[in-house]
């Protein structure tokens, strides 16, 4: 098990790193653009698992979720700081 933190941490290594067959490295290179269609794909996901799937399918969406609003961010320069200061 992950927190936000520490996969933020793990997807900013991977920017810098590049390794070979990392799906966050080809999403960043995908663009912002591609980015913003899988957000608002898995945001779609999260709501229909919560009005027709279980509990632990939805808690899965929201994870993928999460994890692309991160990719986003990194694809912006954006710390957890920048949106924390916004909480
Ligand atoms: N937490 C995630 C994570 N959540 C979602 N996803 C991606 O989001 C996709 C969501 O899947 P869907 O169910 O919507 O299926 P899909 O639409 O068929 O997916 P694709 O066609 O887009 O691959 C997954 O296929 C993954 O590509 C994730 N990809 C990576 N991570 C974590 O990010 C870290 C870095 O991963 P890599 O960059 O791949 O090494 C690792 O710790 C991973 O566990």
């Amino acid at each position: 098990m992950k927190s936000f933190e520490q996969l933020y941490a793990e997807l900013a290594d991977k920017a810098e790193s590049r390794p070979e067959g990392s799906g966050t490295v080809a999403q960043l290179d995908a663009g912002v653009h591609a980015i913003g269609k899988k957000i608002v794909e898995e945001a779609a996901e999260v709501w229909m698992a919560a009005e027709y799937q279980s509990t632990t399918e939805t808690a899965e969406e929201i994870s993928q979720l999460l994890y692309h609003l991160q990719v986003l961010m990194l694809a912006k320069g954006i710390t957890l700081d920048d949106v924390y200061a916004h909480l």
